[in-house]
């Protein structure tokens, strides 16, 4: 099973509305896969003795795993992190999400630094590579239950945009021009 993605309209409605555009322009697994998001598709029923599971975290080491129960009840300052997960930005390392109950929406900057909004549902567990731009909202479900996995200790700094001089973003767009042969334009 594919994970649903299309290019996101420009309309400043309201964030966890799905924003296609009209028509919808979807986008495939492949031109995912171009800037570095990898994607499974799981039980997620099963994913407290998950073989599968257990074969990716051994085979890319993530060794650290929790939960995050995205309701107010559950969860610290919650209006105040659903902001901060939907101001754009990088990490220094990989973020690794797996959808196990509810939804969401992950929105990824492609090349031509257009807004994809990748849709998470349970099931689907992604990595977007370190330096990719990137936000998180939910919608209008309004919940969702992720599992975040981590190589050793983990590490959650968000650096806003513009970082064109953090390491991760530089070693991002090296990839890039090696692989396209092209610089990606700094932003
Ligand atoms: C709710 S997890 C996704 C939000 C995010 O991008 C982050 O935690 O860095
Ligand atoms: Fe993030």
């Amino acid at each position: 099973m594919a994970i649903e993605a299309w290019f996101m309209d420009e309309s400043s409605e309201d964030q966890r509305l799905p924003h296609q555009t009209n028509p919808p322009e979807h986008v495939s697994m492949e031109y995912l896969a171009d800037l570095g998001v990898l994607y499974w598709n799981l039980n997620p029923k099963n994913f407290e003795n998950d073989e599968e599971l257990k074969k990716i975290r051994e085979s890319r080491g993530y060794s650290y795993m929790d939960l995050l129960d995205l309701c107010p009840e559950k969860v610290e300052n919650y209006e105040q992190k659903l902001k901060n997960f939907y101001t754009e930005h990088i990490h220094g390392d990989e973020e690794i999400r797996y959808c196990l109950e509810g939804s969401g929406y992950f929105d990824v900057r492609d090349k031509n630094d257009r807004w994809i909004r990748i849709w998470m549902k349970p099931g689907d567990l992604i990595v977007l590579p370190a330096g990719i731009y990137h936000r998180f909202t939910l919608d209008t479900s309004n919940y969702v239950k992720l599992m975040r996995l981590f190589v050793g200790e983990p590490v959650w700094t968000a650096y806003n945009r513009p970082q064109e001089n953090h390491p991760a973003r530089k070693e991002y767009l090296k990839n890039f021009t090696e692989k396209f042969g092209v610089p990606l334009e700094a932003h």
